[in-house]
């Protein structure tokens, strides 16, 4: 079955949000108590003073310019839900509707699908040689969920005009889709890259209908020109009209845009392409009003500081508390998962999970109810960091290492839109701190969590951490041994890519995960799990002391050990 979906959004749930008083600049560190006494029955409740008043809207990146006097068509005003632009829609408009490429950096949540939405949709409409039958705007999208999202966006806004939209993403029935695509082509067409390739490659007479291919949006636009996407943007490329020969404009707009990148997308726009940030020269690439905190915790910990933030969030949102926790690979999303979810009903609000490794009908479903939650827990890998638009999410936490610096402003960007208040928490390591040592985080203004009680504020101290630990320990004891096994691979294949960083041989690598599979994941037996012996020539741990190597048996070629995913 595809995934089609027809869902509305909600309207926004209040999002309350004070900033913080804490101004401190050394980071916090949070030593450990003795060994935490038995599980009480019901878990500890949070420390927070008083709840938060609502935050005032940021309006810095919302104009003044109505929607009612731009020159566009009647048809998109009315499939327009805001009265005003926001920065960047009001930036990027006319060179966009003037058929300009453009390369676009602008806040997160600041509107970007609508400023390269509207414009092409725009130009389409009034293109008269419009070749029938064939796509004319093609929009890539990293993921799955946000190219669904996309899809529903411009589905409103295109309501009131003679075009249709339609997707073709990873995890759906190819064959049914590609069917249903060549019968009767959709004008745009919102694509993730990989399952756009396989059309190319395996849909007959897939690639005839791009032959009048008119605009190219890259959402996004630095994750889909990194590395991870090469191959396929490449071969996507390939099979498009020849640029030299066609007029195409090409869109690129992201939240996060390096000067590597800058060089990189010189390849996929036009000679005289224009480059366009909503960003002030000296502004940081986060959200003024967003409070960012950071606290230092061994890794056994990562677990119980979560689940006291957790609580102290609903306490200050009461009734509105919704909290997304990023963790680095989908195994870890999982063992979370699990472990929480052992949690009395009532003691958090619903809990959700999304990774790369559930089926695509179980992630649209944990996504889509998460989107119409007044109050839950999302706990994700990175398939949700970025452009996803969940109304209301109050908080923000990192447990372990983001990927880089653009990872973990893409995650905190998942609060704190279209000008709502929002907080970011990240959990690190002792090894992990020099994540906040980076150039680009340091400038961010993350503040150490106080131990002290704040009005409206987190706070970790040592006997909070004990009494929340004292029921992550029993949760962790009840999650099973296969999970368990699989979130210490996954610890050990993610942090096994960031040896330099984080000052560990490979070594040392094994023997923080085997602390870790003791005292994170109460791993109890007289062995560690068990790991792969391919998997260990992989990650280049062959003869690296302290692992449980095993010789499976051979698996068919689709199903041979990877990276740790999301
Ligand atoms: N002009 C506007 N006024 C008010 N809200 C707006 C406006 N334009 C868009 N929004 C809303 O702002 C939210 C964020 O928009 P959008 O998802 O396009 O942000 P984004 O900049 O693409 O974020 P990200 O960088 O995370 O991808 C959405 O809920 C959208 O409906």
């Amino acid at each position: 079955m595809p995934a089609t979906r027809t869902r509305r959004h909600r309207p926004k749930g209040p999002t309350t949000s004070r900033p913080l008083a804490s101004n401190a600049t050394a980071t916090a560190k949070v030593s450990l108590p003795a060994p935490a006494p038995a599980p009480p029955a019901v878990p500890a409740s949070g420390p927070v003073a008083a709840p938060s008043a609502p935050s005032a809207r940021d309006e810095t990146h919302f104009s003044v310019r109505r929607f009612a006097d731009a020159p566009i068509s009647e048809a998109s005003k009315k499939g327009i839900k805001h009265e005003c632009m926001s920065d960047v829609q009001a930036a990027t408009l006319e060179c966009a509707l003037a058929g300009l490429d453009l390369l676009v950096q602008a806040k997160t949540g600041t509107g970007k699908t609508l400023a390269f939405l509207l414009p092409a949709v725009e130009r389409l409409v009034k293109m008269k040689d419009l070749a029938s039958r064939k796509i004319s705007m093609l929009v890539l999208s990293p993921t799955r969920e946000l190219a669904l999202q996309i899809e529903e966006e411009a589905q409103t806004l295109i309501a009131n005009h003679p075009l249709r939209v339609a997707h073709a993403i990873g995890g759906t029935n190819m064959s049914a889709t590609g069917k249903r695509i060549m019968e009767n082509p959709p004008r745009i067409l919102i694509a993730t890259p990989g399952r756009l390739v396989d059309h190319f490659e395996n849909t007959p007479n897939f690639v005839h209908l791009f032959s009048d291919l008119r605009v190219i949006v890259y959402d996004e636009a630095d994750r889909l020109l990194d590395q991870g996407f090469k191959k396929e943007l490449d071969k996507i490329l390939g099979f498009l009209p020849d640029r030299t020969k066609v007029q195409r404009q090409a869109l690129l707009f992201s939240a996060t845009v390096s000067q590597e990148i800058k060089v990189v997308a010189k390849g996929a726009l036009a000679q005289k392409y224009k480059f366009i940030s909503t960003l002030r020269d000296d502004e940081v690439n986060t959200h003024e009003h967003v409070p960012q905190q950071s606290i230092i915790v061994p890794f056994a910990k990562h677990l119980a500081a979560t689940f006291a933030f957790l609580q102290q969030d609903r306490l200050l949102h009461n009734g509105a508390s919704k909290v997304m926790i990023f963790l680095p690979t989908a195994r870890l999303v999982g063992f979370y998962y699990e472990a929480l979810s052992q949690l009395p009903r009532g003691t958090l609000p619903p809990i959700y999970e999304i990774h790369s490794r559930k089926s695509q009908p179980a992630r649209i479903k944990a996504a889509d109810a998460f989107k119409d939650a007044r109050e839950g827990v999302l706990i994700s890998s990175d398939v949700t960091a970025r452009g996803m638009d969940f109304p209301g999410v109050t908080l923000i936490i990192q447990p372990g290492l983001p990927a880089n610096a653009e990872q973990y402003i893409h995650r905190l960007g998942r609060t704190a839109r279209a000008g709502a208040g929002g907080r970011g928490m990240i959990i690190l390591d002792e090894a992990e701190a020099f994540f906040l040592r980076d150039r680009t985080i340091s400038g961010l203004g993350i503040t150490p969590v106080p131990s002290a009680a704040t009005a409206g504020s987190y706070r970790l101290d040592a006997s909070l951490l004990a009494a929340a630990s004292a029921t992550t320990d029993a949760l962790v004891a009840r999650v099973s041994a296969e999970t368990k096994a699989q979130a210490y691979r996954a610890f050990l294949g993610f942090y096994n890519s960031s040896l330099r960083a984080l000052r560990w041989t490979r070594d040392d690598l094994v023997a923080h995960g085997g602390h870790f599979a003791a005292e994170a994941l109460g791993w109890a037996g007289p062995q560690l799990p068990e790991i792969d012996k391919k998997t260990v020539g992989k990650m280049g741990l062959k003869g690296v002391r302290g692992l449980n190597i095993v010789v499976s048996e051979p698996r068919p070629p689709r199903g041979v050990p990877r990276q740790p995913r999301n």
